[in-house]
Formats: structure tokens, C-alpha cells, sequence
């Protein structure tokens, strides 16, 4: 497993060593021991994500204020544009983001902590998303900032206009939204 830092240390590309023959591939999409060695953390992933959707639509910028969850994201079909945006507030790296394609082909993960807002676009005709979750889904407790804030000016790599749910057509502004101390 390769590990490409980012611009927010606590923001990882994975990279995992795939073994090509004449079946197919093989990787190990997911081991507990090395991901706890390179991130130096124990996490306890406790539910699988997976998501279809079409070409340019974007779904984010989304958060659990409580219960808030790391994600490991990785794609199977497709390509995206995956973005994570520092939303703790002691942070040294707070109101920045990183962003990376992640692909079925290039088969990176991106590991964002908690503490983090996470969108994506699909700049395929089509993505199948899948991410583990540190924490369940608390509705209750869900939050959404503006993809097109301007204080984040987040460059989404897009060739048209995002596909949006009507949950993320009414994000809050940045500098409106709960954010972690
Ligand atoms: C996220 C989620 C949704 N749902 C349901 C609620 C809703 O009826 C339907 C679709 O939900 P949403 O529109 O919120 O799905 P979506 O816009 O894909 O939400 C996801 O976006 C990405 C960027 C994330 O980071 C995730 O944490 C999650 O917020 O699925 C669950 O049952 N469990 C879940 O964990």
C-alpha cells in the first residue's frame, strides 16, 4: 500500500498494490492492520455505502454533526471527483479542501477523518461510489454545506452543470454552517 500525502496531512490517498494476471485483478480493497498502521489510528468501521449516479452530479457537501463519520471512499465503475473540506475549527487546515480523482481504474481510496465535510462530482457517464463509514447514519444529526461556496472555491473540475438533490440546492453558506470546535 502506497500512501500519497495531501495538503491536509489528515486527508490520505491510498494506493493499493493490485496483482494483474491473465484472470483479472486482485487487490486488498480494505486490511484493518495496515489501514491502523498508516493512519495510526484504530478505527472501527461500521457500515458500507454504495452509490450509483450519473454524469455531473454531485452530491455533497455533506456532513453528521454528531455521530460524525470517517469515510473511505473508493470507486468501482466510473470516476469522480471526490472532495473533503476541513470543517474543524482548531484546525490548522480549517476551511481548506483537497480534491483527487479516484477511478476504477486508478482504484486510489481517499480516507477522509471525521471532522470533515465530503462531496463528489462524476465525470463519467456513470460512478458506483462505495465508502466505509466510521458511524452510522444519524439523519437527525446530517448537515450540508454549499458545493459552490465562494469562501471554499472549490474547483470541481466540471464540464457542465451539477446534478443536484434538493437537499444540496439548499446547503448553507460556509461561514453559516455548524462546524466541529
Ligand atoms: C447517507 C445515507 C442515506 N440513506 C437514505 C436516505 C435517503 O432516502 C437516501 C439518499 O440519501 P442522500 O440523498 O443523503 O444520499 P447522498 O446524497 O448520496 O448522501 C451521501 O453523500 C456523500 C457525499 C456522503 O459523504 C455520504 O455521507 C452521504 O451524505 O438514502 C440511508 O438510508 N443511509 C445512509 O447512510
Amino acid at each position: 500500500m502506497n500512501v500519497i500525502p495531501t495538503k491536509i496531512p489528515d486527508v490520505l490517498i491510498l494506493e493499493s498494490k493490485i496483482f494483474q494476471d491473465e484472470r483479472g485483478f486482485f487487490f486488498e480493497s480494505y486490511n484493518r492492520q495496515n489501514f491502523t498502521d498508516i493512519t495510526g489510528h484504530i478505527v472501527n468501521f461500521v457500515q458500507d455505502n454504495h452509490s450509483r449516479s450519473k454524469q455531473n452530479v454531485l452530491r455533497g457537501l455533506h456532513y453528521q454533526i454528531e455521530q460524525a463519520q470517517g469515510k473511505l471512499v473508493r470507486v468501482i465503475t466510473g470516476s469522480i471527483f471526490d472532495v473533503a473540506v476541513d470543517i474543524r475549527k482548531s484546525s490548522p487546515t480549517f476551511g481548506q479542501w483537497v480534491g483527487c480523482e479516484l477511478s476504477a481504474q486508478n482504484k486510489h481510496q481517499l480516507w477522509i477523518p471525521p471532522g470533515f465535510a465530503h462531496g463528489f462530482v462524476v465525470l463519467s457517464e456513470v460512478a458506483e461510489v462505495l465508502y466505509k463509514t466510521t458511524d452510522y447514519y444519524a439523519p437527525q444529526h446530517e448537515r450540508c454545506i454549499l458545493w459552490n461556496d465562494p469562501y471554499l472555491a472549490i474547483d470541481w473540475h466540471l464540464t457542465a452543470e451539477p446534478i443536484l438533490s434538493a437537499k444540496d440546492k439548499a446547503g448553507k453558506p460556509f461561514q453559516e454552517a455548524e462546524v466541529f470546535t
